[in-house]
């Protein structure tokens, strides 16, 4: 297996458009990319987040489940990426894509987060506090925004489990499930998942080398060469 540290480094010197076309080579359809999510607040340097999800499930008050009582947030491991999600029946696959309006996160949980080192956070719901995100420069994508606390509505269910994310997609919807320890990457185009498994490798071997074939093909525009020949070209044999 790869050290984390250094495929989390790797990662977050790319986009997530290159970490979508090397996982498109390998025969991934959709290059994991996971839709509707906005980043809502972004690190200081306004480069790629890249971290190991940790994962949270939340749960309507009535399913049968019983609460996860004392949080999460104080055992967020550095590097992670926290992910948060609700059980699929309070999700939606229209916008706004939840149909919880109490918002799952805020900033004090922000403020721990980072000084716990973590990479970011992604909530497959609404966040509130935004202004405290953004002065704290925490990476934080999410569906949408609210003012409400979660509390009343909703109770944690999961820690370190696998959530399921209802996406449409033609010709019909479908699951994505994020595990625990998938790496995610994320910037202004949105989030990426990435399996921790045997085909890591190819990957961080392709996406340096299409990188440099796009920028040669960048170049050959520049200087007005044609594009789809400039591309055939530099992408031979990748
Ligand atoms: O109180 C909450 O549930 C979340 C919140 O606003 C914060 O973390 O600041
Ligand atoms: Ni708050």
């Amino acid at each position: 297996m790869l050290d984390p540290s250094k495929v989390i480094e790797f990662l977050s010197k790319y986009a997530s458009c290159d970490v979508s076309d090397a996982l498109v080579k390998r025969g991934h359809k959709f290059g994991g990319y996971i839709p509707n999510l906005n980043r809502y607040s972004s690190n200081a340097k306004g480069t790629t987040m890249a971290g190991k999800a940790y994962t949270i499930l939340f749960a309507p008050k009535d399913d049968p489940r019983p609460a996860i009582k004392g949080g999460y947030i104080d055992n967020l491991p550095a590097d992670s990426v926290l992910v948060i999600s609700t059980t699929t029946n309070l999700q939606k696959l229209d916008s706004p894509f939840t149909k919880l309006n109490n918002a799952l996160y805020g900033g004090l949980m922000s403020t721990r987060a980072q000084y716990l080192k973590s990479n970011g956070t992604v909530v497959f719901g609404r966040i509130r506090d935004i202004d405290e995100h953004r002065d704290l420069h925490r990476d934080v994508f999410a569906y949408g925004i609210g003012s409400t606390a979660h509390a009343p509505v909703v109770k944690m269910v999961g820690i370190n489990v696998p959530l399921e994310i209802l996406i449409d997609e033609y010709p019909e919807p479908r699951k994505e499930i994020i595990n625990p320890g998938d790496y995610i990457v994320g910037d202004n185009n949105g989030i990426v998942k990435v399996e921790d498994n045997a085909e890591l490798e190819t990957l961080i071997d392709y996406i340096p080398k299409r990188v440099n074939a796009d920028n040669l093909v960048k170049e050959d525009i520049l200087k007005g060469e044609k594009c789809n020949p400039s591309q055939k070209k530099r992408r031979a044999g990748l």
